[in-house]
């Protein structure tokens, strides 16, 4: 039992807060205007207790009826369990600031980035040609070549959760920066096979850090009511970053040292988002956990742009509730204690499986064999211009993404990925029979031959097939796992999305440096029917077990895994917010909370 009050103000759970609550129930009843009932809260500071979080009314800043009730509604009191209690309170009515955009765009730079770096190696294979020691690449060196970022990006993974709790969100993100301005240097003058692959090792510890952070950044920042669709903005920008890099990887195949020019495009952003950052903030979480509770403040009312400081300091207060929640009093104690709790507790583990699981299968169903190697495979398929077929793959891939981005809340993460699976294993099958009569045959030290030289119908399957395939992966898995850190509760994110973002850069490592051997010893039609069944058994996995979880609260999301994966209870609340939000537009026109009723969710999960 707890009823809300409009417009601002903050109280706790004290007996003359209890009275209050008590009175704003008598004016729920009674009059029904400006209060809606919720659910009993409980103490951020006691797991088990229940307590009333009131909001009072600020006279300063709202319309005060007879009874000195609020006129117009805004705020709702929820259960003050996880980081998004003040969020809600604070975002409903409010539009995003463009404070918010301005840091999303900017931690997306690094989402470019990633994009970008791991993208522009595709054409650069084709057109080093002999430019490292005086010989051409062999499929072993292009292999070390591509692999050598996912390494990084594998290494700095494992570290940036931690390093991003101790020095921050952004100097994390600046000294990334460093990386890829390093990495891209000894690129750009490289004339040894070696320079080259450390100048992409460093550049990968950039990457692998930048693939963390910035989701993680941006989902710190993010109203909650928008999150979802602001971190998929990152993944966006990653593969327009890939996009891009293979655009100017076509207009630059012919210019001599045109692969350098490629590598040293990639300074312009890192250059863009250093400095950007230099005027920009960290996140108020992070302010918080140094105790810099003013810069905080200042964040997130620039953040909020009409929230009553009242509010704001409420979310400061539960975020720093949050914080001593972590048991330890040094560093390495905390972070013992999360690596503890995340393999302990029932549904932080099953949130790290299906975290790193999504992340594997991102990484294991092929996808970025065709990032890295698409240029080579369409030069071997017959086609003179690699570079420019591959931006049709890299331009699909983007659109999908984009198609995504407006499926994700609607349709649901679940139901995307099941249609994402098997529509990615049927294209792999047809890539793999249409190899087949293709008959290529990858040979060592870079060699391949073909038996239907030029143009042929087969070649086309074989790209058409590419194409579908990378439109079921962007619209499903390619985008999905990148969601990861609503899976897990604040207390173990940081090293949750660590474990997973460490999987994927793994994952990604193993097809990297792997690909090229499989399509000689394997042949290709082997590996994409590899490919293709690593998707069936893949599909069967998100079947049984990822659960839906848009529109859930994060407290939902695990109470949803406490026991289980609790596929069908998850689908039928995810059904029922669905309708209370389409129910709550329709009789505010604009998404207030008139007439909001949310029962438990632990009720609702009986029900189900
Ligand atoms: O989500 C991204 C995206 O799908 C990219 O295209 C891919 O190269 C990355 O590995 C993946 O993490």
């Amino acid at each position: 039992m707890t009823l809300r009050k409009p417009e601002s103000g903050v109280g706790s759970a004290s007996g003359a807060e209890s009275a209050l609550a008590g009175r704003a129930q008598d004016r729920a009843q009674g009059h029904g205007h400006g209060f809606h009932e919720i659910d009993a809260s409980k103490d951020s500071n006691d797991d088990s207790a229940q307590s009333i979080t009131v909001i009072e009314p600020d006279v300063t800043n709202g319309k005060l009826d007879a009874d000195g009730a609020l006129l117009d509604d805004r705020i709702q009191i929820r259960p003050v369990n996880d980081e998004d209690d003040t969020s809600v309170m604070i975002t409903f009515n409010q539009k995003v600031s463009p404070f918010i955009i301005v840091l999303t765009f900017v931690a997306s730079i690094s989402g470019f980035m990633f994009g970008y770096d791991t993208g522009y190696i595709s054409s650069a294979l084709v057109s080093i040609g002999t430019d490292l020691d005086h010989r051409a690449l062999t499929y072993g060196d292009k292999e070390i070549i591509t692999a050598a970022t996912s390494l990084g990006a594998l290494i700095s993974s494992i570290f940036a959760g931690t390093s991003a709790d101790i020095w921050g969100r952004k100097p994390c993100l600046m000294f990334s920066n460093l990386l890829f301005t390093v990495g891209a240097v000894l690129q750009i003058s490289a004339r040894s096979f070696w320079q080259m692959a450390v100048g992409r090792l460093i550049m990968g510890f950039g990457v692998g850090i930048g693939s963390l952070i910035s989701p993680l950044f941006i989902g710190e920042i993010a109203p909650k009511n928008i999150r979802g669709r602001l971190v998929v903005i990152n993944s966006l920008c990653l593969t327009g970053g890939q996009l891009v890099a293979y655009g100017c990887g076509a207009g630059l195949d012919k210019v001599h040292n045109g692969w350098r020019i490629l590598v040293g495009l990639s300074l312009i952003p890192t250059c863009i988002q250093f400095v950007c950052f230099w005027f920009l903030p960290d996140t108020p979480r992070y302010y918080v956990m140094k105790g810099r509770l003013d810069k905080a403040a200042e964040v997130l009312g620039k953040s909020y742009v009409d929230a009553p400081s009242e509010l704001i300091h409420q979310k400061i207060q539960e975020l720093n509730a949050l914080n001593r929640t972590i048991p330890g009093d040094t560093i390495p104690k905390k972070v013992w204690n999360t690596i503890k709790e995340i393999h302990t507790v029932p549904s932080n583990f099953r949130a790290l499986i299906l975290g790193c699981a999504l992340q594997g299968i991102q990484q294991f169903c092929g996808w970025n064999s065709l990032m890295y190697f698409s240029g080579t495979i369409f030069e071997t398929v017959g086609f003179s211009d690699s570079a420019a077929v591959s931006i049709v793959v890299a331009g699909t891939n983007f659109v999908f993404t984009l198609v995504a981005f407006f499926a994700i809340d609607r349709i649901g993460r679940r139901c995307i990925l099941l249609i994402g699976l098997p529509g990615m294993c049927g294209s792999l099958i047809v890539c793999a029979v249409a190899f087949h009569f293709l008959g290529v045959h990858f040979e060592g030290g870079g060699q391949a031959t073909i038996e239907h030289q030029g143009f042929s119908a087969w070649g086309i399957i074989v790209i058409l097939s590419i194409i579908f395939y990378a439109a079921f992966y962007a619209l499903g898995i390619g985008t999905v796992p990148w969601q990861q850190s609503e899976l897990f509760p604040q207390a173990v994110r940081g090293i949750g999305t660590s474990y997973s973002t460490a999987t994927n850069w793994g994952g990604s490592l193993v097809i990297a440096s792997t690909f090229l051997t499989m399509l000689q010893n394997i042949t290709p039609t082997g590996t994409f029917a590899l490919f293709a069944g690593l998707s069936l058994v893949s599909f069967f996995f998100c079947y049984f077990c990822y659960p839906e979880l848009s529109g859930l609260e994060l407290e939902e999301v695990q109470m949803i895994l406490k026991d289980g994966f609790n596929i069908k209870a998850s689908k039928t609340l995810a059904k029922k917010r669905k309708q209370q939000l389409a129910a709550q537009k329709n009789s505010s026109g604009n998404g207030d909370l008139h007439d909001y009723h949310k029962s438990k969710p632990s009720d609702e999960l009986m029900e189900c």
